[in-house]
C-alpha cells in the first residue's frame, strides 16, 4: 500500500516560528504534491503560492525565465532551504510513495530519497572513489563489500566506471567537467535516491558532454522522479515529458502554465508561455 508522506513541520528559519513546511498527509498516489510553497529570502518573498503534482518516475521540467524562483522551488523539496540563512519557505510538499514514519522529520533521510545535482559540478576535493564512499559512509554505511559494490554500479549506471576504473584513487578534480558531472550524479545515485533534483545540469558542460546527461536523465526516470531546471528549450523538448512555467508577476515568482511537454510545446495556453516557447530550437 502507498504511505503518504510529507515533511515534518519544522522551522526552516532560525527564530521564525510562523516560518512553517507543514506536514500534510493526504493520499496522491504516484506524484510529488507540491501545495501553495512560497518562498522568502528576509524580507523579500520571491515565489508565492506555488502548487504543482509532479509525477512520479517521469521527467518534469521547470522553465522561465532568470529570477523567477525555479531554483528557490527545487531548494524547498528537499529542504536544502533549511541551510541559507533567512529562508523562509511554507506550504507543503509529500511524497505519495515514501514511507511517512521514515522520513518525518528525519532530513538525513529526506535527502536521501531526493538527491541534487547542481549547476556546477561540485566534487569534493578528494579521490574518485571517496567522493562515493563518503557519502556513502555519512549515510552509515559500513560494510566494505556492499560500498564497493554500490560505487561500481554507481559509476556504471552514470557510464563512468570503463572511463575512471583503473585510476579511483587519483583526485576526483583532475577529471574533465562532463566527468565531474557525472561523478556528481553518482555521488547521488549511490545513496538510491527515488527522486533527483537537477539545477540546470548541463549549463556548464559542452555538448557531448551535454547529450551524455541528458541520455541518462532519459535513463533514470525509467525508475527515478527528476525535476529539472533548464534554460535550455531544446532541452526540455528532450528529455521532459512534462513542464511548468514559472514568471515573476508583480515581483513575485508563480506558476504560469503547466501540462505535459508536448501539449505545452505544441499548443499553450498562457500568452506568457507562448513568448518564451518561440524560441524553442
Ligand atoms: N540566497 C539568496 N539570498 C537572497 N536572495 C536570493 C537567494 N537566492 C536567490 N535569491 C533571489 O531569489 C530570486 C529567485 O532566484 P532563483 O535563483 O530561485 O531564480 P531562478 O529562476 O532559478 O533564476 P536563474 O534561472 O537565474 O537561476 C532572485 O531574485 C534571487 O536574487
Amino acid at each position: 500500500m502507498n504511505q503518504s508522506m510529507a515533511w515534518a513541520t519544522a522551522p526552516t528559519s532560525a527564530g521564525s516560528d510562523d516560518c512553517t513546511l507543514s506536514c500534510t498527509c493526504t493520499e496522491a498516489g504516484g506524484h510529488i504534491a507540491i501545495e501553495n510553497l512560497s518562498v522568502s529570502y528576509g524580507s523579500q518573498k520571491v515565489v508565492e503560492d506555488f502548487s504543482l503534482h509532479i509525477p512520479r518516475n517521469a521527467v518534469t521540467a521547470l522553465l522561465g525565465p532568470s529570477g523567477c524562483g525555479k531554483s528557490s522551488v527545487l531548494i524547498g523539496l528537499n529542504r536544502l532551504c533549511d541551510l541559507i540563512p533567512g529562508c523562509c519557505v511554507t506550504g507543503s510538499v509529500s511524497f505519495s510513495w515514501l514511507d511517512n514514519e521514515r522520513l518525518r522529520g528525519d532530513l538525513i533521510q529526506l535527502r536521501r530519497q531526493v538527491g541534487m545535482l547542481f549547476q556546477r559540478p561540485n566534487p569534493f576535493p578528494f579521490s574518485i572513489w571517496r567522493n562515493l564512499e563518503f557519502a556513502l559512509k555519512q549515510h552509515g554505511l559500513k560494510a566494505k563489500v556492499e560500498i564497493a559494490d554500490r560505487i561500481e554500479a554507481a559509476l556504471k549506471e552514470v557510464g563512468l566506471w570503463d572511463e575512471v576504473s583503473d585510476r579511483l584513487n587519483d583526485s576526483a578534480l583532475a577529471l574533465s567537467g562532463g566527468q565531474q558531472q557525472r561523478l556528481c550524479l553518482a555521488r547521488a545515485l549511490v545513496l538510491d535516491p527515488s527522486v533527483i533534483l537537477m539545477d540546470e545540469p548541463c549549463s556548464a558542460l559542452d555538448p557531448i558532454s551535454t547529450q551524455k546527461i541528458e541520455q541518462l536523465v532519459l535513463r533514470l526516470a525509467e525508475k527515478r522522479t527528476i525535476v529539472l531546471v533548464t534554460h535550455s528549450l531544446g532541452q526540455a523538448q528532450r528529455v521532459a515529458d512534462h513542464m511548468a512555467l514559472l514568471w515573476k508577476l508583480e515581483g513575485v515568482g508563480k506558476l504560469v502554465e503547466r501540462g505535459t511537454a508536448r501539449q505545452m510545446f505544441d499548443s499553450p495556453k498562457h500568452q506568457l508561455t507562448q513568448t518564451y516557447l518561440q524560441f524553442a530550437a
